[in-house]
């Protein structure tokens, strides 16, 4: 039910909201089973930690986009824990640090992952798109399109088993990244689903609500699609994007 025809109740929305995550989120997409699954390359796993690294970066600039248009200062108190969970603070790491410990893991020089001068044009174009979304759009509308949260927890779990079972390459240490969303995305995800189900009172607001989860999907989905056209088949490597024998 993408298309509302009537006012739904809160229990609706939120059912609504879940069915479109065991359709559309990106648990679904054929790179997530290559890569939990084991049918990856070092080279291959390599391209999606160095493209992922773009999205970790942004979700703090897209966080604090956010609370530059709130109003309530309880609620711009709550979300600024979101951009400290992945800045970090002094003596604290943060989530966008872990991720590197990944890259580093994966053998990658931390300059080259930071200038995301790597990266593929679509994986820019849409963690770009995201920060702008919520920079554009009204506070429910914004804070709903970080609702894939509610789906994140099982495809980290998944993550962490497949990747720890099947790459010799990977350590336990280095998916310390997912061990702590494990706890940080269910509270943040629970926190923006009661919200948006206490706001978006209207229509018009609660399709407003399923739009921008479809629309998030889809930026998940596109980066995805990205890296399996550059890295599996046809294998079609953007001009100046990684390619992994360079970096052998
Ligand atoms: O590994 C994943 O599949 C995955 C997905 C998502 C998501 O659903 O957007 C996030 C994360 N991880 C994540 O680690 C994270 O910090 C995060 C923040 C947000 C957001 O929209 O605010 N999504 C996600």
């Amino acid at each position: 039910m993408t298309r509302l025809t009537r006012l739904l109740s809160p229990d609706e929305l939120e059912a609504a909201l879940r069915a479109i995550g065991r359709e559309r989120y990106h648990n679904l997409h054929p790179f997530h089973h290559l890569l939990h699954g084991g049918k990856l390359s070092l080279g291959q796993v390599q391209a999606w930690a160095l493209n992922r690294y773009c999205y970790q970066a942004a979700i703090p600039r897209k966080d604090a986009a956010l609370i530059s248009k709130i109003h309530d200062r309880e609620l711009r108190r709550v979300w600024a824990q979101r951009i400290i969970d992945h800045d970090g603070r002094e003596q604290e790491e943060g989530g966008i640090e872990r991720w590197l410990v990944l890259t580093d893991g994966l053998g990658l020089p931390r300059d080259y992952v930071i200038s995301r001068e790597g990266a593929l044009p679509a994986t820019v174009f849409a963690v770009e798109a995201y920060v702008r979304f919520v920079a554009e759009q009204p506070p429910v509308v914004a804070v709903s399109s970080c609702l894939t949260e509610l789906f994140a927890p099982a495809i980290h779990k998944e993550r962490i088993v497949g990747m720890l079972e099947n790459y010799d390459f990977i350590e336990d240490r280095v998916l310390a990244y997912f061990r702590r969303r494990l706890d940080q995305a269910p509270r943040d995800a629970d926190f923006a689903l009661d919200y948006v189900k206490r706001h978006a009172l209207t229509i018009a607001e609660q399709q407003g609500v399923i739009d921008a989860l479809l629309f998030k999907c889809n930026v998940l989905w596109a980066q995805l699609d990205a890296l399996y056209a550059a890295y599996v088949a046809p294998g079609m490597v953007p001009p100046g994007a990684f390619r992994p024998e360079d970096w052998a």
